[in-house]
C-alpha cells in the first residue's frame, strides 16, 4: 500500500501513481526500492573501488605527481592532447584562445597582392585558428609501451587555495602505473620531453615572472615564437664569433666537467653594453635562438619583486638557459650609498665627467644581486646576459671576471653596418642559405648598389640602427624610395636633437 506512512498525501500525488501504475502496469514502490539498491550499490562499488585504488596505491602502484608551476606539467598536457585525448570525444573542455601566430587562414581569405589603398579591417577576416578545444581535466588510462599509465588531472580548487594560501596544495597532476619501479612512468616523460622539444625545436619561449593564484612569486612562459635568426644581428664579425664560440665551447658537457674537475663554479655571464637601440636584446635572443635555450628575463625594476624573491627566482631556471638581465644601470643599483667604482674599461673610454649615480629605484640591492648571481644557491649551468647604456656607472664587484666573463660592447653603426641593415631589409633572408657567397648571390640586381649609396648618405656612428630600421620600415618594399628620401631624414632628425 502507497499510505503506510499515514501522513496525508495530496490527491493530485495519488492520481500520478494510479496513472503510472495503469500505463506501465509497473508499481512504483518497487520502482523506488529499485532505485534504492541500485543508488546503494553504486556507492559501495565506488566506495570499495576507493578502498582498492588507495590500497594499491601504497602497495603495486608507483605514483607521479607533477606541480603546476613546472615546465613539464604544460609538456605532458601538451602530449595527452596530442596523443591519448586525439581520439576521445569529450564533452568538457578547456577553450583557449589561441596565440599561434599562423596566418595561413587569414591569408587564404585576402587577395594575394596587397594593395596599398585598399585598407582591409581584419573583424570580418575569418580566422579559424584564434580558438582552440583542449580536453584537459578528467582521468585517461592509457598504454604506453608496455604499461598502462593512469592519467589524473584534477581541477584547482581555487575556493581552498584562497582560504588556505599558506597550505602545500596537492599536486593536480598525477601519473600513476601498475609497477614497483617508477621506470615506466620515467620513460614516459623522457617521451613528455623529446616530443615537446620536437615541436617546439624552432621556437623559443619566453619566461617572466608572475605572480600566481596563492600570491607566490614564479616563473612564467609568456610567449614562444620563432627564434631571430643569428644573421640578422649586425655586429663586428669577429665580435659575433668570440661570443659564439665562448658559448658554445662552455655549454659542451665536456666543459661543464671541466668546471667540475678544477672545482670552478659552473657559470658564465656577458655583459652587452652600449647605446639604446644597437642589438643587445636582438643578440641575447638570437643567441638563445642559435643554442636552442629558453629565455629567462628578470627586471630589477620590478616593483613586486622583493631581494629573498630576486635570489630564489635566480636559483629556479633550469640548467641550459638564457638568464636577461635588461638595463641593470637604470636600477641605479649600488651598495647602499656609496658611489660605485668605475671599472678600468669604462673608466677609459666614458667621458672625464664623474657619473651621477641614481638613487636605487629597486628592491633588490647590490650584495642581492651579486648573491643571486654566484651565491651558494645560484644555479650552475645558465648563461647570464646582463644589458647596459651605462656600463661606466656599474658597481666593480658586478663586473668582475666570474660574474662578467666576457664584455660585448655595441657601437652607432659604421657606413658598413648601414649598408648590412639595408640589405637585411630588402633582401629575402628567409631562405636556409648555406654560405655567405650564395646569400650574395640571391639578392635583387642593383640592391647592393643602392645599400652603399644609402650607407653613404648617413652618417656613420650617428643614429641607431634601431633608428634606422625604424625609417626604413616606412618604405618596406621601395628601397630606391628609401634612399630618395634618407637625406631629408637626415636633416629632420638633427632639427629634431638641436630642438
Ligand atoms: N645590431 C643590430 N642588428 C640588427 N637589428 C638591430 C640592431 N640594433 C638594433 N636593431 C633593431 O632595433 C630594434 C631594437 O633593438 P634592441 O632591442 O636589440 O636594442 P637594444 O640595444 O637592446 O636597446 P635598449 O638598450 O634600448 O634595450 C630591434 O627591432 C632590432 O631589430
Amino acid at each position: 500500500m502507497f499510505m503506510s506512512t499515514g501522513l496525508p498525501v495530496p490527491s493530485g500525488v495519488h492520481s500520478f501513481v494510479d496513472l503510472v501504475r495503469q500505463s506501465l502496469n509497473l508499481d512504483i514502490l518497487v520502482l523506488a526500492n529499485i532505485w534504492i539498491l541500485a543508488t546503494g550499490a553504486i556507492t559501495s562499488i565506488r566506495l570499495a573501488g576507493n578502498i582498492l585504488h588507495s590500497f594499491a596505491e601504497k602497495t603495486c602502484l608507483s605514483t607521479v605527481h607533477v606541480k603546476q608551476d613546472d615546465p613539464l606539467y604544460e609538456e605532458i598536457v601538451l602530449w595527452m592532447n596530442d596523443h591519448a585525448f586525439k581520439r576521445r570525444n569529450f564533452r568538457s573542455v578547456l577553450a583557449q584562445t589561441s596565440k599561434s601566430s599562423d596566418d595561413t587562414a587569414i591569408t587564404r581569405s585576402l587577395p594575394e597582392k596587397l594593395d596599398a589603398d585598399k585598407l582591409v579591417s581584419y573583424k570580418g577576416v575569418e580566422d579559424d585558428s584564434s580558438v582552440e578545444l583542449k580536453p584537459f581535466h578528467g582521468s585517461r588510462l592509457f598504454r604506453f609501451k608496455r604499461s598502462w599509465i593512469l592519467f589524473s588531472h584534477a581541477a584547482n580548487n581555487h575556493e581552498n587555495i584562497s582560504r588556505y594560501p599558506q597550505i602545500e596544495v596537492r599536486p593536480q597532476l598525477k601519473l600513476q602505473c601498475i609497477s614497483l619501479s617508477l621506470s615506466p612512468i620515467k620513460d614516459f616523460l623522457d617521451e613528455v620531453r623529446a616530443y615537446s622539444r620536437k615541436v617546439s625545436v624552432s621556437n623559443i619561449t619566453v619566461y617572466r615572472t608572475r605572480t600566481n593564484s596563492r600570491e607566490v612569486i614564479r616563473w612564467s612562459p609568456v610567449a614562444s615564437r620563432p627564434s631571430r635568426d643569428i644573421r640578422t644581428v649586425i655586429l663586428d664579425k669577429h665580435k659575433k664569433k668570440t661570443i659564439l664560440r665562448d658559448i658554445n665551447e662552455y655549454l659542451h658537457p665536456h666543459t661543464r666537467q671541466w668546471y667540475a674537475n678544477h672545482g670552478i663554479p659552473y657559470r658564465r655571464g656577458y655583459l652587452f653594453s652600449g647605446p639604446p637601440g644597437t642589438g643587445k636584446t636582438s643578440l641575447a635572443s638570437a643567441i638563445a635562438g642559435v643554442f636552442g635555450l629558453d629565455i629567462y628575463v628578470l627586471s630589477l625594476l620590478d616593483p613586486t619583486v622583493t631581494e629573498s624573491q630576486f635570489i630564489r627566482l635566480f636559483s629556479e631556471v633550469p640548467t641550459r638557459c638564457v638568464v636577461l638581465l635588461e638595463d641593470i644601470d637604470a636600477a641605479g643599483l649600488n651598495r647602499g650609498n656609496i658611489v660605485p667604482t668605475k671599472s678600468r674599461s669604462a673608466a677609459a673610454q666614458s667621458s672625464p665627467e664623474p657619473t651621477a649615480v641614481a638613487p636605487s629605484t629597486t628592491a633588490v640591492s647590490l650584495s642581492g644581486l651579486l648573491n643571486a648571481i654566484d651565491g651558494i644557491s645560484s644555479h650552475e649551468g645558465r648563461i647570464l646576459i646582463m644589458t647596459t647604456n651605462a656600463p661606466q656607472s656599474l658597481d666593480r664587484a658586478l663586473i668582475r671576471p666570474g660574474r662578467v666573463d666576457l664584455h660585448i660592447q655595441f657601437e652607432l653603426p659604421s657606413h658598413e653596418e648601414l649598408r648590412s641593415l639595408f640589405l637585411n631589409m630588402y633582401s629575402d633572408i628567409s631562405q636556409n642559405l648555406a654560405d655567405h657567397a650564395e646569400e650574395e648571390k640571391q639578392r635583387p640586381a642593383g640592391l647592393d648598389d643602392l645599400a652603399m649609396r644609402f650607407a653613404e648618405l648617413l652618417p656613420e656612428r650617428r643614429f641607431s640602427l634601431a633608428e634606422v630600421q625604424g625609417f626604413l620600415l616606412q618604405y618596406k618594399r621601395c628601397p630606391e624610395e628609401a634612399c630618395e628620401n634618407v637625406s631629408s631624414w637626415v636633416k629632420e632628425m638633427e632639427v629634431e636633437e638641436r630642438g
